[in-house]
């Protein structure tokens, strides 16, 4: 792969979805949630839906290898569109990232989009009013959470020696989280 990845890292409900979407349509980066990727294959009913279906409801992680292949299929099929690609919610724990690395490539930048747990706690709770995730109850937001501390923090700091983290206050009113978002982008260039 010669595009340039960026990864968006963050907290469960802390906004990488919804920064991304607009990272897209602003810089026509090609957008890959690991989460959606796992959704889908959920959705299709095959029996390896299934399997990651129990995985996903209980809040842990699905096996390193799956997620890893199934990002790399689908780098593959989008392969001559892309400018780049904006990783999302992926890697999860520092071993994802080094296999990530050693298989794909090395990112150029990582987004962290930082919230307080009570603030993703919130948001998560009033989207699953209506996002019909099996996940976005509290039990399991709970689980996301913890985990989300245990082995996905470390993961930022691990990038941080390579000082490829911008850190963004996600507190902030969405389109004023996207200007930091965007000024992190613009010094790529
Ligand atoms: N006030 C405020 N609300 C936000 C912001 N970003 C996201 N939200 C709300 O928080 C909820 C979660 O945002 P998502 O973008 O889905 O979060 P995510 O990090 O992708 O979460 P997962 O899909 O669980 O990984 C959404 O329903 C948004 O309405 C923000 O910057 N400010
Ligand atoms: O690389 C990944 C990404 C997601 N997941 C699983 O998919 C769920 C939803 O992930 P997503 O990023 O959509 O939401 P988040 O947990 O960040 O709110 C997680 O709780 C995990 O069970 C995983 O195991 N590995
Ligand atoms: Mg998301």
């Amino acid at each position: 792969f010669t595009a340039s990845f960026v990864l968006m890292s963050g907290g469960p409900g802390s906004g990488k979805g919804t920064q991304c979407e607009k990272i897209v349509a602003k810089y026509g980066y090609t957008h890959l949630s690991s989460g959606d990727l796992l959704r889908a294959e959920v959705a299709s009913g095959s029996e390896r839906g299934k399997q990651l279906q129990a995985i996903m409801q209980k809040g842990e992680l699905v096996p390193l290898d799956t997620v890893l292949d199934m990002i790399k299929e689908a780098m593959i099929a989008k392969a001559d569109v892309s400018k780049g690609y904006l990783i999302d919610g992926y890697p999860r724990e520092v071993k994802q990232g080094e296999e990530f690395e050693k298989k794909i490539g090395a990112p150029a930048l990582l987004l962290y989009v930082d919230a307080k747990a009570e603030t993703m706690v919130k948001r998560l709770m009033k989207r699953g009013e209506t996002s019909g995730r099996a996940d976005d109850n509290e039990e399991t937001i709970k689980k996301r959470l913890d985990l989300y501390y245990k082995a996905t923090e470390p993961v930022i700091a691990y990038y941080e020696k390579c000082s490829i983290v911008r850190k963004i206050n996600s507190e902030l009113p969405v389109d004023e989280v996207f200007a930091i978002v965007e000024k992190a982008i613009d010094e790529l260039k």
